[in-house]
This record gives structure tokens, sequence and C-alpha cells, in this order.
């Protein structure tokens, strides 16, 4: 579960202070999928950012899981986002020297597993997202469909309760968008948080809830079954 509770961030340059977010409060329940939508600017991403314990709020707090993760030290929230949290991005942000097996693998490098452990966790990530026969491929060799399936299956390797999604299929065409939320649908189906900021107002209607920002603040909590909340 995460509890967001009177967050605000503000941005300040020596010319201009920038309030991306003002007082916004908000629960994702565990098991739920939940979408974050908005005009562009108006604090998605640096929404999603201060979930996923990337960046600290300027004020307010934060519980995931039962902890406060902002009392931790640098290291100890480091650890923290590793063990509970995964990210999955626009862009991907996969490393184009490093193979798909590799890529996949990168979560894994700060867990005590050993070296036969982690070969099976990435094998079966890779199987989930229909990769395993691309393993030993680069990024470049592959579509940004598969590409974005790559990301999702390095998000999955350390056995997050919770994934951050910023715009996963915003770089990619319909159809290859239908399957990368359709993959999102299937994790959470079995289990897996998920948070997820987007412009497409089809993909967010699949999810359990809307939630609308506008200018830095939340303006509604829209629930997609009324006869279930
Ligand atoms: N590092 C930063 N320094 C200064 N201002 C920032 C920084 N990051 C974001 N902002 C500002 O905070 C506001 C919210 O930005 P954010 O990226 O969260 O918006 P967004 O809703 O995700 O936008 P988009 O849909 O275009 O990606 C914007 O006014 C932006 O210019």
């Amino acid at each position: 579960m995460i509890e967001l509770k009177n967050i605000s961030k503000v941005f300040r340059t020596d010319a201009v202070e920038t309030w991306a977010l003002e007082n916004v409060s908000l629960t994702v329940e565990e098991g739920e999928f939940i979408s974050i939508m908005g005009p562009s600017g108006c604090g998605k991403s640096t929404l999603l950012s201060i979930m996923g314990l990337l960046d600290l709020p300027s004020e307010g707090t934060i519980n995931i899981n039962g902890s406060n993760p902002l009392s931790l030290s640098d290291k100890k929230l480091a650890k923290f986002r590793n063990q509970h949290l995964g990210f999955v991005f626009q862009s991907f942000h996969l490393i184009n020297d490093l193979s798909v097996r590799e890529n996949v693998g990168m979560p894994l490098l700060y867990r005590k597993i050993s070296s036969s452990e982690a070969k099976k966790r990435i094998e079966e990530a890779l199987e989930k997202v229909g990769l395993s026969h691309r393993m030993d491929h680069k990024p470049s060799q592959l579509s940004g469909g598969q590409r974005q399936r790559v990301a999702i299956a390095r998000a999955i390797v350390g056995n997050p309760s919770i994934i951050f999604a910023d715009e996963p299929t915003g770089n990619l065409d319909s159809v290859m968008g239908d399957e990368v939320m359709q993959m999102l649908l299937k994790l959470n189906k079995e289990g897996t948080t998920i948070v997820m900021v987007t412009h497409d107002e089809q993909q967010a209607k699949m999810t359990d809830r809307i939630i609308r920002i506008f200018d830095g603040r939340q303006v509604s909590i829209q629930a997609q079954n009324l006869e279930t909340v």
C-alpha cells in the first residue's frame, strides 16, 4: 500500500520557484492499478518520481508497505527501492552496450543472490514477457515494443510489489502499445500494484482508478467501476 499525505514539491532556481505539486494526498491499495492523467507540465512525472522514491518531496509524508522510507539513510532508501519497487519509463532506459539478459539482470546486481539464482530469475522474467528467444540480442536489435517488454522484465526481475510506469506506451505505435498494456494488466492480475502515468484515455479506462492532476493539484479521483466502490 502507498499512502501520500500533503505532498508538495517545489523546484527552486535563483530566479524562479516552481510548485510542481501542492498538497496532494492519496492512497493506493495493494493490488490496485491506477492511472495518473493531466495536461503537460501538471506534475504527473514529479508525482510518480516521489511515489517511487526517485525524488524527495519538499513537504509531506509517504508510507509504503507499512514503512516510512523518508526516514531512511540514502543507502537504505536505495535498498528499499530495489527490493520493493520496479520502474518502466517511456524511453525504455536500457543500456545499449549490454545484452537483453544483462539489462534485465541489473536490479539483481545489488542483491545477495548466487549467479545461478540470478540466471533463473532473468530467464523467468524474460519468459513472462515472451522474449526468451531474444536474451542474447542487444536492445538496438529489437523493436520498440520488444524493448519496452525488456524494460518490464527488468522491472519485475526482483519481484517488486509495486511497479511505477511513466508513459510506458508513449513511444510505441498502437499495436505495440496495446501489447505492453496487456502485459501490465496481466502483472496486475497476478498481484502487482501498478501506478501508471498516461495521456491515453482508453488505456486509463482499463485501470481501476484515474487520478486527475491539474497544475500541481489533484483535482479528482475517478473510480472506474462504481459498483465495487
Ligand atoms: N528538475 C526540475 N527543475 C525545475 N522545474 C521542474 C523540474 N522538474 C519538473 N519541473 C517543473 O515542474 C512542473 C511539473 O513537471 P512534470 O514533469 O512533473 O509534469 P508532467 O505532468 O509529467 O508533464 P508531461 O506530461 O509534459 O511529461 C513543470 O512546470 C516543470 O517545468
